[in-house]
């Protein structure tokens, strides 16, 4: 469960580069919610997902992972809530480690690592598994050093990483934005049999509105600092872009610009 409640954002406050990111944004997804999360350019999108996982702390409101209040928790003891993968495929691995170092590392999330850490055959076994299930031949691969991967198949070790241990809540920012389509496909593919074989709470940030549309049971729709629009369930479902583009001209009042990328997605 996510609770984000009245949260405010205001970078450099009262000088002239003064930022109001996020005014007021409020949501809740219940366990096992996988929420598309569309907007505006600079609508505050990042910085819900950057306020959530405690990149900085907020200036009003309140965020709740599962039971634990983290409004004032920082960023290092929140992360064994969460799992996150970013935009940039070169962010969530470690290049100069071997892909079962990097899965080693996230298996032990938050704990020392153990003398005889690298050297767990079970571990390796279970390792090799979980890359079969990823249908990149990375199986094979296992001691290969991760800056050796392309984008993509570092993507879907960095998602995988990021749900080896279940999180509370993954934090997907655009994750396969820098990918080219057949790739971005592929660890869409992924990412969607991972969040519902593991029925996790998933928050992912798309510009992509046919994404956002075949993706998750929830859609929620940011501009100006808050979320103004939220259509789960078989509302989501029936949705077309034409309706999509609809609410959001409706629910910005007509204020919004849909960027290009948006609306070629
Ligand atoms: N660390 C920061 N310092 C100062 N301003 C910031 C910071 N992070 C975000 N902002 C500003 O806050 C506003 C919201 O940015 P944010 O990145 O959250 O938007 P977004 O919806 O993710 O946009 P995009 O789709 O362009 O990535 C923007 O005006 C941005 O410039």
């Amino acid at each position: 469960m996510l609770l984000v409640e009245n949260v405010y954002k205001t970078f450099f406050p009262g000088s002239p580069n003064e930022k109001k990111a996020l005014q007021g944004v409020s949501l809740r997804l219940e366990d096992g919610d996988f929420a598309t999360v569309i907007g505006s350019n600079g609508a505050g999108k990042s910085t819900l997902l950057n306020a959530v996982a405690g990149v900085f702390p907020v200036d009003r409101g309140r965020i709740v992972i599962g039971d634990t209040d983290v409004t004032r928790m920082p960023e290092h003891l929140r992360a064994r809530f969460i799992g996150r993968v970013f935009q940039d495929p070169m962010m969530g691995t470690a290049a100069g480690m071997q892909i079962a170092e990097n899965l080693a590392m996230a298996m032990r999330r938050g704990k020392r690592l153990g003398l005889r850490w690298s050297e767990n055959a079970a571990e390796y076994r279970k390792f090799r598994e979980l890359l079969v299930q990823l249908d990149l031949g990375l199986e094979e691969r296992l001691y290969s050093k991760v800056g050796l991967l392309s984008g993509g198949q570092r993507q879907a070790v960095t998602l995988l990483m990021a749900t080896i241990r279940r999180p509370e809540l993954l934090l997907l920012d655009e994750h396969t934005a820098a990918l080219d389509p057949k790739t971005a496909e592929k660890v869409l593919a992924i990412t969607d049999r991972f969040v519902r074989e593991g029925h996790l709470t998933t928050l992912m940030i798309t510009h992509n509105m046919r994404d956002a549309l075949r993706f998750g049971n929830r859609l929620i729709m940011m501009h100006n600092g808050r979320a103004i629009v939220d259509v789960r369930g078989e509302e989501k479902k029936k949705l077309q872009v034409a309706d999509l583009l609809a609410l959001f001209e409706k629910a910005s009042g007509g204020e919004a610009d849909i960027p290009d990328n948006m609306l070629l997605g």
